[in-house]
């Protein structure tokens, strides 16, 4: 690909997640470094979030049980969700006054499997995301830069995580470790050692974030979510629970991991539920343990993976920050276990929003960053997350 002379932009950068609650844009400035080789500089206009309506969450939920689900429908959600994705940018841009010249658009996954299986006679491993780019385009007049993934999964990763980027790029520091946290459907974190380079740095989901918490809430209260952490607050932790489901296999998986519905959706959340009961549980001990799972998660993978490789790669760093962003944030219970578990391991526990960027906004800067990586032909993974083979430029490019 011939590069074009990278320029300074305003970008939309659209990410609808795994919670599958609706669609986050953030409008960025994203201009070249003034210093050669060094990344983009990143400048955050204004962030908006924008619900799905109960039944269009409804579908994308079916839309990723596939069992349920049939391809005139998931054709007709991917055109929908073009739409939706094209009213929440107009309205985005319309409130903060401003012309993007660029989209990036992450789109809904609705299947991903970044660990291969046999399938026709061929180890495959495949990602999915929906939401027609024709459509936005249409209706923007500008570029979309959408379906990020593949790319990095062609050249042997997961397609996932792809945020690092955006982390090493805006919240690496020289002195001190940083470690980045998402707590969205699914929990992933970056760890950049002070002072690291981008092939230092680690990255990989460290399993549900608040999936299991809502999976719970809805099935025994009929509601999408624990608002401010108040049902887990009343309950108590089954301890025996929280470490059975630690022992199995993803937790003790090696990163580069990845995962999703596929591993902690409604299948999972059947059987964790049937494991609290077992156990003796009330409606809210179930949500109290769901919402332990997350944060012990969190602390196990901080321990078995991330605290030796600062050691090893920092030794001289004077400290550790956490750095939390995603829905999670607002559940207020989750974050006291998680400043519980980690200051008494020294590590200072931070809100995105103290470092610039309000914490629901984060992904849509990170697909606004990677569209404009990909608009100039610069590569947008970090490979020692998604375990890729090389660095890609990620990405398809629909002309508006
Ligand atoms: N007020 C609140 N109190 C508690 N939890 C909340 C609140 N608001 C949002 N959340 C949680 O945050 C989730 C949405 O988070 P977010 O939008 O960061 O996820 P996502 O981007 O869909 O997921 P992912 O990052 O895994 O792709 C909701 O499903 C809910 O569980
Ligand atoms: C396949 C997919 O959509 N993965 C999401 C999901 O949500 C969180 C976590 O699982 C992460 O791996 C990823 O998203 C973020 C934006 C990422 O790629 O960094």
């Amino acid at each position: 690909m011939m590069a074009m002379k990278a320029k300074s932009m305003v970008v939309a950068g659209v990410m609808s997640g795994t919670s599958a609650d609706g669609v986050d844009v953030a409008l960025c400035k994203i201009s070249p470094s003034q210093v050669e080789g060094d990344s983009p500089q990143i400048k955050l206009i204004g962030a908006a979030g924008f619900g799905y309506s109960k039944a269009v969450r409804a579908a994308v939920l079916q839309a990723m049980d596939a069992k349920a689900v049939s391809v005139a429908e998931i054709s007709r959600l991917n055109w929908r969700l073009g739409e939706i994705y094209a009213d929440a940018v107009v309205s985005a841009l319309d409130q903060f006054g401003v012309k993007a010249a660029l989209v990036g658009c992450h789109g809904q996954t609705i299947y991903h499997q970044g660990v291969a299986s046999r399938y026709l006679g061929s180890d495959v491993r495949c990602t999915w995301q929906i939401g027609e780019a024709s459509v936005i385009a249409e209706r923007l007049r500008v570029p979309v830069v959408s379906d990020f993934r593949p790319a990095d999964l062609s050249a042997g990763g997961q397609g996932a995580p792809l945020v690092p980027m955006l982390d090493y790029a805006m919240f690496r520091s020289a002195k001190v470790n940083r470690v980045l946290q998402n707590l969205g459907g699914i929990g992933n974190m970056t760890a950049i050692p002070a002072g690291a380079s981008v092939d230092r740095v680690m990255a990989f989901d460290t399993g549900p974030g608040n999936m299991v918490i809502d999976g719970c809430m809805a099935r025994l209260y009929g509601r999408g979510f624990d608002r401010g952490g108040t049902v887990a607050r009343r309950g108590k932790v089954i301890s025996a629970v929280v470490e059975r489901i630690l022992r199995e296999r993803y937790f003790s998986a090696l990163p580069p991991k990845s995962c999703g519905r596929e591993e902690f959706g409604e299948k999972f959340v059947d059987r964790f539920v049937g494991m609290c009961r077992k156990a003796g549980a009330s409606d809210a001990d179930v949500v109290t343990t769901a919402t332990a799972l997350t944060a012990q998660s969190i602390f196990d993978a901080y321990r078995r993976f991330v605290w030796g490789h600062l050691g090893q790669i920092a030794p001289l760093a004077v400290r550790t920050e956490y750095v939390v962003a995603g829905g999670g944030v607002k559940n207020a219970t989750l974050m006291e276990m998680l400043r519980q578990g980690f200051e008494p391991l020294g590590v200072r526990v931070r809100l995105m929003q103290e470092l610039g960027v309000p914490a629901q906004a984060k992904e849509g800067v990170a697909f606004a960053l990677m569209a404009w990586l990909t608009w100039f032909g610069m590569t947008g993974n970090v490979p020692a997350a998604t375990g890729a083979s090389r660095p890609v430029v990620l990405g398809k490019v629909t002309h508006g």
